[in-house]
């Protein structure tokens, strides 16, 4: 049967393409990092930690499984459900996972398997070079909660076999600066609002047939639909179960076709085009930080000159590092209403499954070639062209001139922020002023 999940070959289930909750071997590439002929000098990267588990202090274990055994047993009830015998079984066994909650913000067996596949590619695409393996010239960095920190270390520890803790720097500022902007927090809260974008989709006839499609053949009646947070909450189940286990089936799986887990991505990808993408407007300088530090340690100023800096953050850095760069910018912007199918904007460039799974990677090297300095840019582990630069040799000096504008960063990052600051500041002039002159 054609909608049977589990009599598909695991290449063909539906569960590719996840969002943020897309496990990494689904879109990695293999790209060489090294170039016959030439000297591989500085490596920058920035990579999302690997397949987690939800953190319980922000995730709601109880009420997932909650809402979901309640689903369960609604649907074996529902005479109309249109799903194969096997899937049927597979939902009704269906019980929830507690490895979720009792280990919670750790990685999973598939992110541990992950950081594996990063180390590897480093020494693949490194290993020639003794300087770019050499744990004295590598900077490690971090941010403060355990996923990125965990994945750092089991990077590391798969580099040289050792677990080794206090060669790891933390910094928040530098890799959760979106946090420290309260424009953009402001911004993103907006976007749950029922006149923005993401939500004009999810009420668009396109949207809401989806759902329709997915109640109906669960067997719920016209008049008894299922709502979309309900139906988010099965995908969600289907995603995580994948990113937990990917060897495992997940019943939740069988619930979608292709084609409505497509809808469901964009649906994500859609808010995160606002939230982190093109769509926000501060965001092409918000993470002007991070290119500066990268362009610092292209141009050796960084102090101590490590040959490597690897930072381990969330999809919001990555996502923002590439928008900043503009490197994932698409020309029209992705409609919210009158969809009458994908197909379009399935080749978007704002694709949070392709640009940022878990364990995604912004890998940035310089290179010596005879007298030139070019640089390479590479994401998960498929080499990007850069638009703006001579494709297979991009001169050093061209990539960093294309981001000049940025060395005013402090300024511009948060608009709000400046003026903000300036304003107190301004005040605390002025008080000392009238101080003085009385
Ligand atoms: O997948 C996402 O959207 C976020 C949150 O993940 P959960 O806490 O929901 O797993 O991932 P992160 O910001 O840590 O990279």
């Amino acid at each position: 049967e054609e909608n049977c999940y589990s009599s598909l070959d695991e290449q063909s289930k539906p569960f590719k393409h996840f969002a943020t909750k897309t496990i990494y071997s689904m879109v990695n590439g293999s790209a060489q990092y090294s170039i016959a002929g030439c000297t591989t000098v500085k490596v920058w990267i920035l990579s999302r930690h690997g397949a987690v588990y939800p953190n319980a202090s922000t995730f709601d274990f109880d009420d997932l499984s909650a809402t979901l055994n309640t689903l369960r047993t609604e649907i074996e009830g529902n005479s109309m459900k249109t799903l194969c015998p096997n899937d049927s079984t597979l939902l009704n066994a269906w019980i929830f996972n507690s490895n979720g909650k009792d280990n919670s913000d750790h990685l999973t067996t598939e992110g541990l398997r992950e950081m594996k596949t990063l180390a590897d590619a480093y020494k693949e695409g490194f290993g020639s070079n003794t300087d770019l393996l050499d744990i004295e010239k590598i900077r490690f960095r971090h941010t403060t909660e355990h996923r990125s920190k965990q994945s750092v270390l089991e990077f590391a520890s798969n580099l040289f076999g050792i677990e080794k803790d206090d060669i790891l720097e933390e910094d928040d500022d530098l890799l959760k600066f979106y946090e420290k902007c309260p424009t953009w927090k402001a911004n993103r809260d907006e976007l749950s609002g029922s006149e923005s974008k993401p939500s004009k989709f999810e009420n668009s006839p396109f949207f809401k047939q989806t759902i329709k499609d997915i109640s109906t053949r669960l067997g719920y009646p016209d008049t008894e639909q299922l709502d979309v947070e309900k139906v988010k909450k099965m995908w969600d189940m289907c995603r995580y179960d994948k990113a937990w286990d990917m060897a495992s089936e997940s019943a939740w799986c069988s619930a979608f076709t292709s084609e409505q887990v497509n809808v469901l991505e964009y649906d994500e990808d859609l808010k995160l085009y606002f939230t982190t993408g093109q769509g926000g407007k501060i965001n092409s300088r918000l993470a002007c930080h991070t290119v500066v530090d990268l362009l610092d340690h292209l141009e050796n100023k960084t102090s101590s000159s490590p040959m490597t800096i690897i930072s381990f953050a969330d999809a919001e850095a990555l996502q923002l590092l590439l928008t900043t760069l503009g490197t994932h910018n698409d020309t029209v912007e992705p409609p919210e209403e009158d969809l009458n199918d994908l197909s379009d904007m399935n080749r978007r460039k704002w694709k949070s499954s392709v640009i940022s799974p878990y364990a995604s990677n912004l890998v940035v090297v310089k290179y010596t070639c005879d007298e030139e300095e070019i640089v390479k840019v590479f994401l998960n582990q498929h080499e990007l062209q850069l638009d703006w630069c001579e494709n297979d040799k991009c001169k050093l000096k061209e990539f960093i001139e294309n981001y000049r504008w940025m060395e005013k960063c402090d300024e511009t990052f948060c608009p709000n922020m400046a003026a903000t600051l300036y304003g107190v500041f301004g005040m605390v002039i002025l008080a000392v002023s009238l101080i003085l002159i009385y």
